[in-house]
């Protein structure tokens, strides 16, 4: 693994430098001409590397103790971090790819094959992989194979590994209860068993995150916190306390870094559509520009803690920063109820929600969730995290996107491109 993270970067000027220095190493070990030159490098240079050692060829070896001195610094200096996201094409996974990005990572995602392209939310960070410079790479996989998982594992090396990767939607999981339980339950011990091997196998240190769901509380009333018992309500909620459990149980039992983000409800303009709180602000912005007439939804009454997800990717990664693991909380502290969220979103463009909203019995599920609201103390006081998007301002930023979104439908529509009921 580490053979092949120092070989890797080429175009990146650490890299470069940490070549130039080693050959000069060589050069001052060897004495310029020296046929074990090329031998002491050999196994770590690439063009650049041997062009360096040209030019450093013609050099008197003078300066052995400063060049070893600065590459045994370099060498304790951290190497570019790789992380493994599943779920990368997830709202989540594409705010957290953004910030590990921006944060000098590499990032490799695990995608699912599917007939369609499904990457959409990456697409404005896609670089070609032809390119040495891309630094986000996508590899086919699933939560269900885990043949799969321990491979990317093995060859990607990461220091970090993020689970965020489920069959997401609550109600959904009602009518796919196998297959929700087999991705968000199984599949977390999967991943954690690819760690654990790998860890087993190589000695490397990798940090392990669980994305918890604020669903495993479920009955329980609010606020919920770290102590708060779990009632789950789902067939997606109840895998998901099996996760969060099978993540306490592999730091207990393995000492693996391993930490559950139990997290409260996350939007953006990125939230799938058949969300509550999107499938609101796409209905604002298309009924506004007159392509829709009607909303049909099912509880109003459910309260939520609605924070924005790209508040909520920091916290991930703060959680895998630290010098222990441990379980986190991660809300706004703040709720609303659906109604609330219809009244705040269809105001912010001057429509009533009363006059185009219909109750289908359809999206009421079996059992509710009726009242979620975080105690994010913890997160809070021990790493500083705090929200920056309040429920106004998401809404506001969710329905903006969204009424540009149905402008840009409406030009299609009126030139005939697509029908004006389809969504592109
Ligand atoms: N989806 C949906 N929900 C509706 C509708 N009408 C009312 N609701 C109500 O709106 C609430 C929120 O539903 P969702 O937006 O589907 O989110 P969720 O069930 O709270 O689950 C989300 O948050 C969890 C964190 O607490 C996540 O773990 C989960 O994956 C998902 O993102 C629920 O009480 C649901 O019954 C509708 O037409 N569609």
């Amino acid at each position: 693994c580490e053979k092949r993270r120092n070989s890797a970067g080429s175009p990146d000027t650490r890299s470069q430098s940490f070549l130039v220095i080693a050959s000069e190493v060589a050069c001052a070990t060897t004495g310029p001409g020296s046929e074990l030159m090329p031998r002491f490098c050999g196994s770590i240079i690439s063009a650049t590397a041997r062009r360096c050692i040209f030019l450093n060829h013609h050099r008197a070896p003078t300066a052995l103790p400063v060049a070893l001195a600065t590459l045994s610094t370099m060498a304790e200096t951290e190497p570019m971090k790789k992380a493994l996201i599943s779920g990368i094409t997830g709202q989540d996974g594409s705010y957290l790819t953004e910030f590990l990005l921006s944060k000098g990572y590499e990032v490799h995602g695990i995608i699912r094959r599917s007939s369609n392209f499904n990457t959409q939310r990456l697409e404005h960070i896609y670089i070609d992989p032809h390119n040495s410079s891309a630094r986000m790479k996508l590899h086919y996989g699933d939560l269900t194979d885990a043949s799969a998982l321990r491979k990317w594992v093995d060859s990607i090396c990461p220091d970090e590994v993020y689970n965020l990767g489920a069959q997401s939607h609550v109600g959904v999981s009602f009518e796919n209860p196998d297959y929700t339980a087999d991705v968000v339950a199984t599949g977390a011990l999967r991943l954690l068993e690819a760690v654990r091997t790998h860890i087993e196998t190589t000695g490397r240190k990798v940090r392990y995150y669980q994305a918890g769901s604020s669903e495993m509380y479920g009955a329980t009333p609010p606020p919920q916190d770290e102590n708060t018992v779990f009632h789950p309500r789902s067939p997606y909620a109840v895998s998901k306390v099996a996760a969060h459990w099978y993540t306490v149980n592999y730091r207990e039992a393995y000492g693996l870094f391993a930490c559950n983000g139990i997290l409260f409800n996350h939007e953006s303009p990125r939230r799938g559509e058949n969300f509550v709180t999107r499938k609101i602000t796409r209905a604002v912005g298309r009924i506004k520009i007159g392509l829709q007439k009607k909303l049909f939804l099912g509880n109003l009454k459910a309260s939520r803690d609605w924070g924005f997800a790209g508040d909520y990717v920091e916290a991930m990664w703060l959680m895998l920063q630290q010098d222990k693991p441990d379980d986190y909380v991660v809300a706004t502290e703040d709720s609303h109820t659906v109604e609330e969220f219809l009244e705040e979103a269809f105001g912010y463009v001057g429509l009533n929600w009363q006059d185009y909203v219909e109750i289908d019995p359809r999206y009421f599920r079996p059992s509710e969730v009726d009242n979620l609201r975080g105690s994010s103390a913890k997160i809070r006081e021990l790493l500083g995290w705090k929200p920056k998007v309040d429920f106004k301002q998401l809404v506001a930023m969710m329905v903006e996107s969204d009424l540009e979104r149905a402008k840009r439908e409406k030009v299609l529509a009126d030139n005939g491109y697509i029908a004006s009921h389809q969504q592109p």
